[in-house]
């Protein structure tokens, strides 16, 4: 069975010391293989920074896992990177773009099980001409080049007690009721659907909706987009036998108690959809790409630049990023078997 491909991920934030501790916490945590997607002199300096001097291989994805327990194995990238905690640098981002790609190629190929990416600096890519909002699309894109199909890849925040999806995600909240459609909706839950039988083996999901406005819209009074957009969505995914129900006014979705009734909750927008989630787990929160042909893990977290090369980062949602990407390889492995 192939080892899990983990892309470094901006550089000057803490992607490289949150792989760093996670590897050295492998036999304690039980976490899976994995090899980084990366540069070890970059790992070594940061480490070296963090007064730690570990062990770093570099190696191919085939051999990774045998070398696992003793370094952490590295597969080297073309593009070199520079180790400048907390000062993102341009120069940085053709090696941060070429992590993903290969990832992506080496899944896709059958080298690597599945793709774990440490988070990115969006605005630095822009900056050095990256088009796509986020990983989300950007492997959506990746994966079409790949199979010549279509992918509308789906964000999913997944921690112990809630999943939530956004349905609009990197967009100015002042364009949100503007872009979001009833198709949009249908399509993304479906999408939930289908990947929570397949991928997390629940027979039977359940969706709670969210409204857009305030209490739903108040019967229209608030906001139109819940009767005209929303409503109509639910009916149709609800014909297609999708357990779907709502619109649900946001502020009471995620107590306790709402939240037992519901599997995951689709959302209508990024904040809508994240804040409850990190809010309860931010360190066991695992953001998720549903809909791809391979299986994309992340941690919930950000490059977090404030306590980069300080020793500080928590690596808790990587390693719960490792170990799902791991959880669901096998579990599409043993469907299709
Ligand atoms: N998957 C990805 O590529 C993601 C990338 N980002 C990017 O990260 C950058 C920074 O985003 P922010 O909104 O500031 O969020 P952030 O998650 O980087 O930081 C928010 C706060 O949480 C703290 N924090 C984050 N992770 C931590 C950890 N593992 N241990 C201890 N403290 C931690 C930070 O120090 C900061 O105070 C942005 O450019 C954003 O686009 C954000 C989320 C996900
Ligand atoms: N806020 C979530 C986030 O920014 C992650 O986005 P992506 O890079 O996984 O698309």
């Amino acid at each position: 069975m192939p080892t899990l491909a983990v892309s470094i991920g901006e550089p000057s934030g803490i992607g490289p010391e949150v792989i760093i501790a996670a590897w050295r916490m492998r036999k304690a945590a039980a976490l899976p293989a994995f090899y980084v997607l990366g540069d070890a002199a970059l790992l070594a300096a940061r480490a070296g920074r963090l007064g730690l001097n570990i062990p770093i291989v570099e190696t191919t994805p085939a051999e990774a896992a045998a070398r696992f327990d003793a370094a952490l194995p590295v597969v080297p990238l073309e593009n070199w990177l520079v180790d400048a905690p907390g000062a993102p640098a341009q120069a940085n981002a053709a090696g941060v773009i070429e992590a993903i790609r290969r990832g992506v190629e080496d899944v896709v190929a059958g080298r690597a099980a599945a793709l774990v990416t440490c988070p990115i600096a969006k605005k630095v890519l822009y900056d050095a001409g990256f088009s796509f909002p986020g990983h989300t699309e950007f492997l959506g894109h990746l994966a079409k080049g790949h199979t010549g199909k279509t992918v509308i890849p789906v964000m999913m925040l997944t921690g112990p007690d809630l999943r939530t999806v956004p349905v609009t995600v990197h967009q100015a909240l002042a364009e949100v009721p503007g872009s979001l459609t009833r198709e949009m909706i249908e399509e993304k839950g479906r999408i939930v659907a289908r990947d929570l039988v397949e991928r997390f083996g629940i027979a039977a999901p359940r969706i709670a909706v969210s409204g857009l406005n305030p209490h739903a819209g108040e019967e229209g009074s608030m906001g139109r987009e819940d009767i005209e957009i929303i409503k109509p969505a639910i009916e149709t995914l609800r014909a297609e036998a999708i357990n779907a129900f709502g619109p649900l006014p946001a502020d009471t979705l995620f107590h306790k108690a709402a939240r037992s009734a519901y599997d995951a909750a689709l959302c209508m927008y990024h904040d809508q959809a994240l804040i409850p989630v990190k809010t309860l787990a931010f360190d066991e929160t695992v953001n998720v790409t549903l809909g791809l042909p391979f299986i994309r893990t992340s941690p919930d977290h950000g490059t977090a630049f404030d306590i980069a090369g300080k020793g500080v980062a928590r690596p808790q949602s990587l390693m719960e990023a490792i170990k799902l990407a791991r959880r669901l390889a096998d579990n599409v492995a043993r469907t299709a078997s």
